[in-house]
């Protein structure tokens, strides 16, 4: 049965001081790390996952994601593995609240718009102004992403969840999607909003579904397909760590609330 293992980056320093960070590329904080560690020593040691050979891992363009997955890879003595990266795998681009501290947009904005950009399906936050020091990290990206360079017009300036969906398909469907059905398992290093996208796609969610799902930091999620119908097995999916992931998700969800 192959077997997605799927898990948001550890904690970022724009996680820890609570800003929009979208396609910033800042680092891991050293609690981020730590928790890359406990997630390999999970995967490492959980009945469910302890005997599963990880074909292929995928992440992002974005080294909170790259850095997560270099340390499970190390951590699990897989330094070997092919690795695919994609700027489709990448954070949802937050437009110019990218770099912006959370409490002072709801604060500006109201706790309805502020929920508005952070959760709902089609919320899509303000453009990005394109010369400004917090759009630098897209072009950079823009420019060493072979797929990205190629189609220039994929760039954004903002996204909304729907518009995740939309650029991440193609690479779910040839990449991921492809290595699962040919028996492969594969470990997926990603962002929330990619995460919320793929569960998704996979589990076909409403609207109103996903704009209640919260992703925690670090917490590995295992997706097994049937064999027969190339199809997730059950309705839903399952953290290694259920209870601390339902306490986490809800202080993901809380972030920015409260100064
Ligand atoms: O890009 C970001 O700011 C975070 O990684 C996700 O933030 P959110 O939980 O506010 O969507």
């Amino acid at each position: 049965m192959p077997k997605l293992l799927l898990l948001r980056h550890g904690q970022s320093q724009y996680n820890q001081e609570s800003r929009f960070c979208g396609w910033i590329n800042v680092p891991l904080t050293d609690t981020g790390k730590e928790q890359a560690r406990s997630s390999a020593e999970l995967i490492k040691t959980d009945p469910l996952t302890s005997k599963i050979p990880i074909h292929l891992t995928v992440t992002s363009r974005l080294q909170r994601a790259v850095v997560t997955s270099n340390i499970i890879l190390e951590s699990i003595d897989r330094l070997d593995m092919d690795v695919v990266k994609s700027w489709r795998l990448n954070e949802r681009h937050y437009g110019s609240l990218q770099g912006l501290k959370k409490n002072d947009i709801l604060q500006k904005y109201g706790q309805e718009k502020f929920m508005f950009w952070r959760r709902q399906y089609n919320g899509c936050p303000p453009e990005s102004d394109v010369d400004s020091e917090f759009y630098r990290d897209t072009l950079k990206i823009a420019e060493f992403d072979n797929d990205l360079a190629e189609h220039p017009s994929l760039v954004p300036k903002c996204e909304s969840l729907k518009m995740v969906i939309k650029r991440l398909k193609p690479f779910w469907e040839n990449v991921i999607y492809a290595s699962i059905k040919e028996k492969k398992n594969v470990l997926c290093v990603t962002h929330g909003s990619v995460v919320r996208a793929l569960l998704t796609i996979l589990y076909e969610l409403s609207e109103d579904e996903v704009e209640h799902l919260n992703i925690p930091n670090g917490m590995p999620i295992l997706i097994d397909f049937d064999d027969s119908t190339m199809k997730p097995k059950g309705n839903s999916w399952k953290y290694l760590e259920p209870e601390r992931a339902k306490i986490e998700a809800e202080r993901v969800r809380n972030d920015g609330l409260h100064q």
